[in-house]
């Protein structure tokens, strides 16, 4: 089962992330990003790339999609917080995103 992180861990690995653009959520037990696209098509694009890495993964975001909006919210259900598969997930999304 995959460790919730530690606050400190938490931390750390989101003043990584800040500069683009996770924040805390959630009361800390999760991260959160708005995506913007270009239209609706790049924003289903991103999400349909991040599905099937979620699936890879075994680990899926809460996330709405409104026209080129997707707004993100990660957490770790099994664990109630933040673990390392969040920050991985997220780390992708935003290479994904880029890839857009
Ligand atoms: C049964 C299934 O393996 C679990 O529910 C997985 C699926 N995807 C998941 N996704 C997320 N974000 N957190 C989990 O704890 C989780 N658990």
């Amino acid at each position: 089962m995959t460790e919730i992180l530690s606050r400190a861990e938490r931390d750390e690995a989101l003043k990584q992330m800040t500069q683009s653009g996770w924040g805390e959520a959630r009361d800390g037990e999760a991260i959160a990003k708005t995506f913007r696209f270009a239209d609706f098509k790049d924003a289903f694009a991103f999400m349909s790339k991040v599905a099937l890495c979620a699936e890879e993964m075994n680990h899926h975001p809460e996330w709405t999609n409104v026209y080129n909006r997707v707004e993100v919210v990660l957490s770790t259900h099994d664990a109630g917080g933040v673990t390392a598969e969040d920050i991985k997930l997220a780390q992708f999304m935003d290479e994904a995103a880029t890839d857009a």
